[in-house]
């Protein structure tokens, strides 16, 4: 599937025209999933459509979804931007920054330094990279850039190997664990279990996909994940802030949001 994505991603990159420059409010990703509202930090995931599960939410309006996120306590809100398997927009994001006061990360497959400029300029404050999208040393170049442009980057893996290729080359801020296997669709938590020794001390482990309940996010707390990001049982809640609330299982806020 990744292989699929990744070759439409090359016909749009070379189509690729960007938009004027956002002027918006930047927030930190990193901070914010350092002092989490609750013991577990949360990413909540904006998302229509994906290509596992087909559509999610048919009455989709992101910015109402996204503000639901920051009444309910996220601590930031990721955004998927790809129109073609996941039916997102890059406006979506642009959108959803004017109306939220929390870090905004965009979700897409980026592969060329031009989205690395669209992504600046519909005003995200961060954007997902993903490690066998493109050849380690310009995944490198690529989060080297977004950092000079003031971008965080979540760098995302999703075995073994790639995290050891990973750290071999260098030590992101923000590590994510994606416990989806791309080829069959199925999650499962204990790819955050094994990798997590791996995760440097000095680098923030969120814990991505197939997370639904607070026993799962006991789970991956305990295996060391300092966040979790969660699309799919959030975006299926009858609201964004109750979808919240359940995956905690109710625990209070220790920060104010
Ligand atoms: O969600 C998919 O089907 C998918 C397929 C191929 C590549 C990426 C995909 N998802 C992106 C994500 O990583 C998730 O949207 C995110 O981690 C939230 O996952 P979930 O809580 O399981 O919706």
């Amino acid at each position: 599937m990744l292989e699929k994505i990744l070759q439409s991603k090359q016909k749009e990159v070379s189509e690729l025209v960007l938009p004027p420059q956002e002027d918006v409010t930047h927030y930190s990703l990193f901070e914010a999933l350092r002092a989490p509202t609750r013991q577990t930090a949360l990413i909540a995931e904006v998302k229509k459509a994906s290509p596992s599960k087909g559509l999610i939410r048919a009455d989709f309006n992101p910015v109402e979804i996204a503000k639901g996120y920051q009444a309910g306590g996220a601590d930031a809100i990721s955004v998927l931007t790809d129109r073609d398997y996941f039916q997102g927009d890059p406006t979506y994001l642009s959108a959803v920054k004017r109306a939220v006061q929390l870090p905004v990360m965009r979700k897409d497959f980026i592969i060329d330094e031009a989205q690395v400029e669209e992504t600046v300029r519909i005003g995200a404050d961060a954007m997902l990279l993903i490690v066998g999208a493109v050849p380690i040393n310009k995944l490198k170049q690529l989060y080297d850039l977004a950092y000079a442009k003031g971008l965080e980057c979540l760098v995302e893996v999703h075995a073994k190997e790639e995290l050891e290729e990973l750290l071999s080359a260098f030590t992101p801020k923000i590590i994510g664990v994606n416990n989806r296997n791309l080829k069959t669709f199925e999650t499962s938590l204990s790819q955050t279990e094994e990798m997590a020794v791996l995760i440097p001390e000095s680098s923030l482990f969120v814990s991505e996909s197939g997370i639904f309940t607070k026993a799962d996010i006991d789970r991956v707390q305990k295996a060391g994940a300092a966040g979790v990001l969660v699309g799919e049982s959030l975006m299926r809640a009858d609201s964004p802030e109750q979808g919240i609330s359940e995956l905690f299982g109710g625990e209070a806020r220790v920060s104010p949001s």
